[in-house]
């Protein structure tokens, strides 16, 4: 190469004229370094790249419903039977921790019934709005006879025996952590100013069941400061309740020794025929309501108590904001059902034919999800609109059992009023026109038990008519009046849907269901995304 067709750059990596030695060291060590450097963001910029290349084929999801205090539409529920199923390793390193969400659980409820109680001594009034579960009891606001005579010693003992109770449940929040946070909605905002229980008649307690839950922004971080304090059980700061004998077990934590020692206590409160009267009276099914576990109180109230998979799927925690969870479905489950949309009332079992072979043809295309559980008051919904981009399917989560209930947060509208209003914003967005609509009719087990105990639809729904007052022909007609929405609001693309009767705190029963709908959204995404 001759000297004009020297390299011009050459100059820039010539070492500096007069260069000692121990400056050449010092510059090479420099340049080794800024060599590192560089070399660090390739591999970045890289694996970024990868990352984003992966990330187009990862299968959106996003669940949706309404949810107001008192009545939830089950979403993180039917999120828990996907992770049950398909993020197997991440269940299990959580479930230990949903021990204190259950805890907190079965504290609420013995709290609640001791303020019903109180309500009832005190001849407060019966709360009218309340869109509990009707049993049958007296029109409010007609006088009804005062129950409180009833109430003798014995239930003012339990009543101090369980006052523990109210510091532990503020223990179980602190370990909950910043993470978590009460959602205090209109009249319940008192409940968090109430000091001691008292059932003394001049007693400030008030009885709202538009009750204050607990809830997470960041479940992941909630769970995993559950799983610390759970680790750190026997640890000075989490001691110092002892135990009805006065003995405690090594390894058990306040929390739980507490909750043990009034199991009687809960036991007894919980079984007693005066309090059920009052409940029933006050309008109260603690069984319909939302983390129910005072039947399991033999089982659940024990110090060596480990939650089953059915205790964390009917655990209840109030989902606030945005959460994001991914599953990476098994390479080896490589087989998808056939269709299998609507199904009868009862999930059918579906013939598995293996349609397609996905690590043949796609590669990884699917094998990522991204499942988005939302917090679904009214007051957040605007947090969901982001999620709407690019997102592959939508389950949306429809109560049937609401026809006779009313929001708590605006009393005029019918829960079920506002489930077909929502159904019909999310059909009709533009974001969504090609994205699968997957319904579930939800809570049919409390459907059944509704209209078992006489109550009419044709009285809350006139265009029920006269058909046949049984869970199928209600679910067929909602069914019915969803599509219809489907349609009108998909005027141009023909998209898929898929409906099915539901009752998600049965995770034996919603299993079928969770593999047909995977099936199902995996197959519209490959076909969508042209891999098949
Ligand atoms: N009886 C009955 N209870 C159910 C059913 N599905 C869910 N639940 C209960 O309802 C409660 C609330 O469900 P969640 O899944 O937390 O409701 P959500 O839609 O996530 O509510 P937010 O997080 O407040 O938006 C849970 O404690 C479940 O035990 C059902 O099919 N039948
Ligand atoms: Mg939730």
């Amino acid at each position: 190469m001759g000297k004009t067709e020297a390299d011009p750059f050459a100059i820039f990596h010539l070492p500096p004229p007069g260069e000692t030695s121990s400056e050449r060291a010092v510059r090479e060590a420099k340049e080794a370094e800024a060599k590192r450097v560089s070399d660090l963001i390739d591999e970045q910029l890289k694996a970024e790249k990868q990352a984003l290349k992966k990330e187009k084929y990862v299968v959106k999801v996003l669940l949706l419903g309404q949810s107001e205090s008192g009545a939830y539409e089950c979403k993180s529920t039917t999120l828990k039977n996907f992770r049950m199923r398909y993020a197997k390793a991440a269940w299990e390193a959580e479930r230990a921790s949903w021990r204190s969400v259950i805890q907190l659980n079965v504290i609420r409820s013995i709290i609640t019934i001791v303020e019903i109680l109180q309500a009832e001594m005190d001849g407060d009034p019966i709360d009218s709005s309340t869109p509990t579960t009707p049993v049958e009891s007296p029109t409010p606001g007609t006088p009804t006879p005062a129950l409180s005579t009833l109430l003798t010693d014995k239930h003012q003992l339990l009543k101090l025996r369980l006052g523990p109770l109210r510091r532990v449940e503020t223990d179980l929040k602190k370990r909950l952590g910043q993470g978590a946070m009460e959602e205090v909605d209109g009249a319940a905002a008192e409940l968090s100013e109430l000091g001691p229980l008292s059932l003394e008649p001049e007693s400030e307690v008030l009885v709202k069941k538009q009750r204050a839950e607990w809830g997470v922004h960041r479940l992941h971080d909630a769970l995993e400061k559950l799983s610390v304090a759970v680790v750190r059980v026997g640890s000075p700061s989490l001691r110092g309740h002892g135990s009805d004998d006065g003995s405690k077990e090594a390894g058990v934590d306040d929390v739980t020794d507490v909750i043990a020692s009034c199991r009687e206590d809960m036991q007894a409160l919980w079984s007693d025929e005066a309090v059920r009267a009052v409940l029933k009276k006050r309008k109260m099914r603690m069984e319909d309501s939302a983390g129910f576990f005072l039947d399991d109180l033999d089982r659940i109230a024990q110090r060596n108590y480990e939650p089953s998979d059915d205790d964390v799927v009917r655990a209840r925690l109030r989902t606030l904001g945005v959460q994001e969870y991914r599953i990476s479905f098994d390479p080896n489950d490589n087989t998808v059902f056939a269709d299998a949309s609507d199904p009868s009332l009862e999930p059918r079992p579906v013939k598995r034919i293996p349609i397609l072979n996905i690590a043949g043809v796609g590669g990884d295309a699917g094998r990522e999800w991204l499942l988005y559980d939302v917090g679904g008051s009214r007051t957040m919904r605007h947090a969901w609109l982001p999620y709407f981009d690019n997102v592959q399917a939508i389950i949306f989560l429809a109560p049937v059992s609401c026809f006779d209930e009313r929001l708590t947060e605006d009393s005029k509208i019918n829960r079920l009023e506002d489930s077909f209003l929502l159904w019909r914003t999310v059909c009709g967005s533009k974001l969504l026109q090609k994205t699968t609509m997957i319904m579930f009719l939800n809570k049919c087990d409390l459907l059944k038990k509704k209209l078992k105990s006489g109550v009419q639809v044709k009285t809350y729904l006139p265009s029920y008519g006269e058909r046949p007052n049984d869970a199928n022909t209600v679910v067929k007609y909602l069914k019915d009046k969803f599509k219809e929405i489907l349609k009108q609001e998909s005027p141009e693309v023909k998209r898929r849907s898929y409906f099915y009767a539901t009752t998600v705190i049965d995770t034996k029963a919603t299993a079928a269901t969770i593999k047909a709908v995977r099936d199902s959204i995996l197959r519209d995404y490959l076909k969508s995304a042209d891999i098949v």
